[in-house]
C-alpha cells in the first residue's frame, strides 16, 4: 500500500470527523481536524473581544494578533484521538460550544485567517499519511490528494445528530437553535469569496443520511484500499 493523502470535505455535522478519525486510527495515519483550527481562532477572537455587537469581526485587530496565536494537536492517550490546544491550553470542550459555532463561519471567511490556516495544514500534511477533514481540503489545501470524499446529509439529519451528541455529553442543547446554526454556516461556508465549500470535481460524494456509522466506516475503508493500492 502506498502512503496517500485523504481529504474529507462536506457540510457541518454530517459525520466527517467520525469517519476520518476511525479510518486514521485503523490505518495508522495522522488525523487533522481543520475545523478545530478555525474554531480555535474564533475562541481567541471571542476572548479578546474582537467581535462587534452586530457579529462582524474587528478584522484589522485580529490580523495583528495572528502572530500571537498558536494552534496545536496532541494525542489524548485515553481516547486515542488528538486534542486541540490554543497557545498551550487545552480548548477541546470550549471550541465545540454554541458560542464558537455561532461565530466561526465569519472568522473562517477572512482571507488572512484562511491563508494562515492553510499554510499550517499543508505543513502538517507534507509527508502524506494524513486524513484531513474540513471544507476546502480537496479543493485548496491538497488539490492533488489521492482520495477525496465529499459528505452530505439533510440539514435536519445533521442537526439531529449534533443535538443527540450534545445531549449525550450532558450539555444543554436546543434542536431549533442547532438547526439554524447548521443552516447559517452552510450558507456562509458555500457563499464566501475565498475557498467556498464545494465538491472538488474528482471527489466521491457520500450522502450518509441513512447509513450507520459502521456502514460509512466500511465504505470509506473500501475506498481507501482502492486508492492506496500500489
Ligand atoms: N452515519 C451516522 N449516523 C448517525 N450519527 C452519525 C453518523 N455519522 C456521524 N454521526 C454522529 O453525528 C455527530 C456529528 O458527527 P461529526 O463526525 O462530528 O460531524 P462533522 O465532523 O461532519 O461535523 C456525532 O455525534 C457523530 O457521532
Ligand atoms: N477547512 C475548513 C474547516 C472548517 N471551516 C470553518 O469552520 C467551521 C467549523 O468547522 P467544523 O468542521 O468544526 O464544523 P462541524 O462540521 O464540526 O460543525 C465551519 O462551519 C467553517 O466555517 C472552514 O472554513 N474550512
Amino acid at each position: 500500500m502506498k502512503k496517500i493523502t485523504i481529504a474529507i470535505d462536506g457540510f457541518s455535522s454530517c459525520g466527517k470527523s467520525t469517519m476520518a478519525k476511525d479510518l486514521a486510527e485503523r490505518i495508522g495515519y495522522v488525523y487533522i481536524d481543520t475545523g478545530a483550527m478555525y474554531r480555535s481562532v474564533t475562541l481567541f477572537a471571542i476572548r479578546n473581544r474582537l467581535f462587534n455587537s452586530d457579529g462582524s469581526v474587528k478584522a484589522n485587530e485580529l490580523e495583528n494578533h495572528m502572530k500571537d496565536l498558536h494552534i496545536s494537536f496532541r494525542l489524548n492517550e485515553e481516547t486515542g484521538r488528538p486534542d486541540t490546544y490554543l497557545n498551550g491550553e487545552l480548548v477541546e470542550t470550549e471550541i465545540r460550544g454554541m458560542e464558537v459555532s455561532n461565530h466561526v463561519s465569519a472568522i473562517a471567511a477572512l482571507p488572512f485567517v484562511r491563508t494562515a490556516m492553510v499554510a499550517q495544514q499543508q505543513q502538517m500534511g507534507r509527508d502524506k499519511g494524513v486524513v484531513m477533514d474540513g471544507r476546502d481540503i480537496g479543493t485548496t489545501v491538497f488539490p492533488d490528494a489521492e482520495l477525496k470524499i465529499f459528505v452530505t446529509a439533510s440539514a435536519e439529519v445533521r442537526a439531529r445528530r449534533r443535538y443527540d451528541e450534545m445531549r449525550g455529553k450532558g450539555q444543554p442543547a436546543d434542536y431549533a437553535e442547532i438547526l439554524k446554526n447548521v443552516q447559517q454556516r452552510d450558507y456562509i461556508d458555500t457563499h464566501r469569496e475565498v475557498s467556498p465549500l464545494r465538491k472538488a470535481d474528482d471527489a466521491i460524494e457520500l450522502d450518509n443520511s441513512s447509513l450507520t456509522i459502521e456502514q460509512q466506516n466500511a465504505w470509506l475503508m473500501e475506498h481507501y484500499q482502492r486508492a492506496a493500492q500500489d
